[in-house]
């Protein structure tokens, strides 16, 4: 069946027919996301949800979506998505880090001009026949400085944008390098020498715990008289009273802003003061902008439920999707080491290794140890997968460890779990042949070679002559067949094991009785 997708909010219909083309069902209903109720009633329909920022992706959104494996955000901000509560339920969230990036910057620039020269009132008063020539002395931005707060994707085209008007540009970036800034034409300052420093300051970070508020009062206090105040990032950078009360003393001489607390911003503390110009979250509403973003995310959104290609995902590795079908066979793999050990391991784990060798060590083993850990999770855990799996095994407390090495012994590709708990260690390793199937080539470091059926038996044994008769009359006398059988064991008489692939699970009663056959220590039922 083809996946199903809800465009939630107002994307290009470019979105529409990439979805189309690629086989993918898609329901636009642009105008659902603002819609809770309504949303919540139908997420559960649909696999991938494609918005904007109008959708607020909540909990109880996340709860009711019980088949989404996907949302995509044409855009950059993630704010309105939970991304833990979505990381938890197994479902990516992606975005368009770049799509809109030059269209925002070349906003915060025009808002600049426009709080530098009145242009919103001048245009008022002038369409209002009043020809007001002496109430709007503006300023020239030529030879100002320019102060960034964030110097990323959009604070760095602004940069740009702001050297070619002849500004100079300082910007206060805690993760931009000396040699990114020489690069830029930037001076990179702290944001004490930023605040004094500016004659015009633009916020690009986004809004976290830590950047909440980063302009306050006592920011303001250290600002220039006649500073300008430009925020095109996430209403909550600039504490909106602070602004207010310093646009009313004049000690900022204008702001300018697209972005507010409380969205859609129907009132606000800032509207009405005589320097302040804003926009309702227009910095990314250019024709080519919401282009690229939509067709982007559709196209992402598309990789990833027809491919399992993973683009700008923010909770999971990129996979291209080059590489999607040659890792495929190496997931299962990893899937199937992890649920191996996971369902063998009764007490705490503490401590889960995964080596890597020959030509698999080269590939994605990041995907690769998420696989595992899905594996390792999905016998404890109700609902486990790659996005999940890594977060729910650190909130366990696992320590998570990966080696990569050169080829080992005759296989091409190896891969090897251990897992730690409080009382035993215990390693599965396992390769994939030619024929793209994985097998399992070695158990508590004994040899063998087995491919997993649905219905396993693995059994721990003495290696002694009559073990297997007894076995295969015990399982025959039981109406349960064989389909493979698998052996190995570290030296003839001593520990064995032995993977039997039977048709059918076993049932309790049966189970029991094969543990009362000669030379067995061990035999648990394993699925797969
Ligand atoms: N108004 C609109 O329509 C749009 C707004 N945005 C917003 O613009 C903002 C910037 O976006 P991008 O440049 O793409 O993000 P980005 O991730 O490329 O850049 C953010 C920069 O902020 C820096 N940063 C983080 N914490 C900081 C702190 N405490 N102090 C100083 N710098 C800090 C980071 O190091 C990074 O360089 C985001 O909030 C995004 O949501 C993006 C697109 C459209
Ligand atoms: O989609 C929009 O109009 C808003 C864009 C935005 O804020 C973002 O990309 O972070």
């Amino acid at each position: 069946m083809a996946p199903k997708v809800l465009i939630s909010d107002k994307l290009s219909p470019a979105a529409v027919q990439i979805f189309k083309d690629r086989g993918v069902e898609a329901d636009f209903l642009p105008d659902v996301g603002k819609d809770k109720e309504k949303l919540r009633e139908i997420i559960g329909q649909y696999d991938g949800l494609a918005i904007r920022s109008a959708t607020k992706v909540t909990e109880k959104i996340i709860a009711a979506a019980d088949n989404l494996k996907v949302v995509g955000r044409a855009g950059i901000g993630v704010d309105n998505v939970d991304i833990p509560k979505a990381t938890a339920r197994g479902i990516i969230v992606m975005n368009t880090p770049f799509g809109n990036a030059i269209t925002t910057a070349e906003h915060a620039i025009s808002m600049m001009m426009a709080v530098a020269r009145q242009i919103p009132a001048a245009d008022a008063s002038t369409q209002a026949g009043k020809w007001e020539k002496s109430r709007f002395m503006g300023r020239e931005i030529t030879g100002k400085t320019l102060g960034l707060i964030g110097c990323g994707n959009i604070g760095s085209i602004v940069a740009e944008r702001g050297i070619g008007l002849k500004m100079k540009v300082i910007a206060f970036d805690p993760f931009l390098t000396p040699e990114r800034a020489l690069a830029l034409g930037v001076e990179k300052v702290e944001l004490d020498g930023l605040l004094s420093r500016s004659d015009f300051i633009t916020l690009h970070t986004p809004l976290t715990d830590k950047t909440r508020n980063t302009i306050d009062a006592a920011a303001i206090a250290q600002m220039r008289d006649g500073a300008y105040l430009i925020n095109c990032a996430r209403g909550g950078l600039a504490d909106e009273q602070a602004v207010r009360d310093a646009l009313d003393s004049g000690k900022l001489a204008g702001a300018a802003f697209d972005v507010f607390v409380d969205e859609p911003a129907k009132e606000n503390v800032l509207f009405g003061a005589p320097t302040f110009v804003s926009t309702p979250h227009l910095g990314a509403s250019t024709e080519e902008a919401q282009e690229n973003v939509a067709l982007q995310v559709a196209e992402q959104m598309c990789d990833y439920l027809l491919s399992g290609a993973v683009r700008n995902a923010l909770n999971m590795p990129s996979i291209t999707a080059e590489e999607a079908p040659k890792l495929a066979p190496f997931v299962r793999l990893a899937e199937q080491l992890g649920s191996f050990a996971g369902q063998l391991t009764e007490t705490g784990i503490e401590r889960v290794r995964l080596e890597y060798a020959g030509a698999v060590a080269d590939m994605n083993v990041q995907a690769l140890t998420s696989a595992a850990l899905t594996g390792l999770l999905t016998p404890l855990l109700q609902t486990v997968n790659m996005v999940s799996a890594p977060i729910l095994a650190k909130e366990r407390g696992m320590q998570i460890e990966e080696v990569r090495r050169d080829k080992q012994g005759a296989y091409e590709t190896y891969i090897r779990l251990t897992v730690e708990t409080e009382r035993q260690s215990r390693s599965v390793a396992g390769t994939v042949f030619a024929d793209g199937k994985p097998r399992i080539i070695q158990v508590k470091g004994i040899n063998m070679e087995a491919e997993l059926g649905e219905h396993m038996l693995y059994i721990t044994n003495e290696d002694k002559p009559g073990f297997i008769g007894h076995l295969g009359m015990e399982l025959g006398n039981n109406e349960v067949n064989i389909a493979t059988f698998n052996l190995g064991r570290t030296a003839p008489g001593e520990e064995a094991i032995c993977l039997v692939e039977v048709d059918a699970p076993v049932s309790k009663e049966v189970m029991a009785r094969l543990e009362t056959v000669s030379h067995v220590k061990q035999v648990k039922p394993l699925r797969f």
